[in-house]
């Protein structure tokens, strides 16, 4: 379970944000400056907040009131931008094992044949980003998140970067990731791909939760 109640003050912006989600995926959803990046950088751990707590199962990440910061390294928290931010210079192969080599976890070869089946990846390990279409590079990404074996998987508008036909190509492999029992808090300003993805929704209105539910608060 993911417990969040936090405050934090950006310049001119204020974010307050409580919920709980048990969901399997949490679509948080909100136009453009509601505070949705905002929000999953403080899960992440890669902003802190002012006051408030952060609680993923039964481990407090942040509490301000007694000190506690667990870094983002320490969470055992995958992220996947909009944009895939592969390392150019290390081939498919190379940044698949890199979360796995960051959270010093031994070689599954078993697993990384497995995640790269899931994500019809395998036929690309030997070559570099550049020579991946945008669908690919995604793919990879979420491949590299996945291998470090994460809690909890944070996604920042996974699909955005990408045309209306890439999307209906990654959209069924989010699915199975769905279906693979990882956690997920998925940022969207799209109500069509939440519908899609979400099991339960947080909304996000000028930095303010403005309703909670199931897909259907959406309509
Ligand atoms: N470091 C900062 N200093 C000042 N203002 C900031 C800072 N970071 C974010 N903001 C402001 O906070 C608001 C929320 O930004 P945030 O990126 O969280 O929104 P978002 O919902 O993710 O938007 P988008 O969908 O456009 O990415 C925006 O008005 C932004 O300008």
């Amino acid at each position: 379970m993911l417990r969040v109640d936090v405050t934090k003050q950006l310049g001119e912006f204020s974010l307050e944000a409580k919920f709980e989600s048990q969901g399997r995926v949490t679509g948080l959803f909100g136009a453009s400056g509601a505070g949705k990046t905002s929000l999953i950088n403080m899960i992440a751990g890669l902003l802190r907040p002012d006051r408030g707590i952060i609680a993923l199962d039964d481990e407090t990440l942040d509490d301000t009131s007694n000190g506690v910061h667990v870094p983002p390294h320490r969470r055992r928290i995958g992220y996947v931008f909009q944009d895939a931010r592969l390392f150019p210079h290390f081939n498919v192969r190379q940044n698949l094992d890199y979360g796995r080599r960051m959270n010093r976890l031994a070689e599954d070869s078993a697993q990384r044949a497995r995640i790269t089946d899931l994500l019809d990846i395998a036929h690309l390990l030997d070559r570099r980003p550049g020579q991946l279409s945008g669908g690919e590079r995604q793919r990879v990404a979420l491949g590299r998140a996945l291998l470090s074996r994460p809690r909890l998987l944070l996604m920042d508008e996974p699909l955005g970067s990408l045309d209306e036909s890439r999307k209906e190509e990654i959209l069924p492999y989010l699915v199975r990731l769905r279906d693979e029992g990882i956690p997920m808090v998925y940022v969207s300003h799209d109500a069509a791909e939440l519908r899609q993805l979400a099991t339960q929704i947080v909304m996000l209105k000028r930095g303010r939760v403005t309703a909670l539910g199931g897909v259907k608060v959406l309509t």
